[in-house]
């Protein structure tokens, strides 16, 4: 039975159809790549599975767990972390202590202890902050690590959102356009970020527009298009698909246009 399994998924807001019975799974350990045109249903689809969308229909199972409409404080709970298009970090926190809000899931304080300040609670603050610098030194963050987080250059913020996620001891971890944005070493950087997040064992979904980066590390990639399930493969099938080289140019397309389109899917 896959880690993932997400069945059926119907979503609409007002007349819009964004997910159409979608259907698709990600094993244990995994890296699938979700990837589809421009309003596909990608981000939907990431949004239902963590919870931050309820839809209409259909059924996410997370573990062997119906998770379907749970919030995303509980499906966290599970073990699914995620990143989002645009980071969502505390602003006003410092880099460190943004990090040390992921290990909250897996590390409680007894109320006693805090007030108390015992050394049980110094103990677990340390480790907290120790938990926190070992995640940065894994993201390869470079920015001074007790200043505003918001100080950062954005490249920077994102290794840190990262960071948050996997302090979170994710089994499941969603990525959405990590490569957006990022210069060239940025992006090989991440490159061999994902692979050593895949080699400690957990499994890796992404949203991604660069091909490039898709064909390279996904080791299957589904491919969506008005919130359905077109394509699912490994990517050197997927990207000789003829449904998916239409799907990203539209039915009416001549030679020309189509050659373009190979070239894009196979990330040339
Ligand atoms: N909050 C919302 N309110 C109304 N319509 C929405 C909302 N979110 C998504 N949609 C619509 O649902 C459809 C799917 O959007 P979605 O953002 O999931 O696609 P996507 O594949 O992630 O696109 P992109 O690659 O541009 O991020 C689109 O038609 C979009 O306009």
């Amino acid at each position: 039975m896959s880690l993932l399994e997400v069945e059926d998924l119907r979503l609409t807001f007002g007349g819009v159809r964004a997910l159409d019975g979608l259907s698709f799974t990600v094993g244990h350990g995994e890296i699938v790549s979700l990837i589809g045109p421009n309003g596909a249903g990608k981000t939907s689809a990431f949004n239902c599975v963590t919870g931050f969308y309820r839809p209409d229909s259909g059924t996410v199972r997370f573990d062997a767990v119906d998770v379907t409409g749970r919030s995303p404080a509980a499906i966290a709970q599970l073990g699914v972390s995620r990143t989002f298009q645009n980071p969502r970090l505390f602003g006003e926190l410092s880099v460190l202590d943004n990090v040390r809000a992921g290990t909250h899931l897996w590390l409680r304080q007894r109320m006693v202890d805090v007030l108390l300040h015992t050394p049980r609670y110094h103990r677990t603050e340390q480790r907290v902050t120790d938990e926190a610098h070992m995640w940065l030194d894994f993201v390869g963050l470079r920015g001074d690590r007790a200043g505003l987080v918001r100080h950062l250059p954005y490249g920077e913020q994102r290794r840190v959102e990262i960071a948050r996620a996997l302090a979170r001891r994710p089994r499941l971890l969603f990525l959405d356009e990590p490569a957006a944005g990022l210069n060239h070493g940025e992006r090989t950087e991440l490159v061999d970020l994902i692979r050593r997040i895949s080699a400690q064992g957990t499994a890796l979904a992404l949203i991604e527009h660069d091909m490039g980066l898709v064909m390279e590390i996904s080791q299957r990639v589904v491919v969506l298009d008005f919130g359905r399930r077109i394509a699912d493969g490994p990517p050197a099938q997927v990207r000789s698909t003829p449904r998916v080289i239409e799907a990203y140019l539209g039915r009416d397309t001549d030679d020309s246009e189509l050659a373009a389109a190979r070239g894009v899917i196979r990330g040339d």
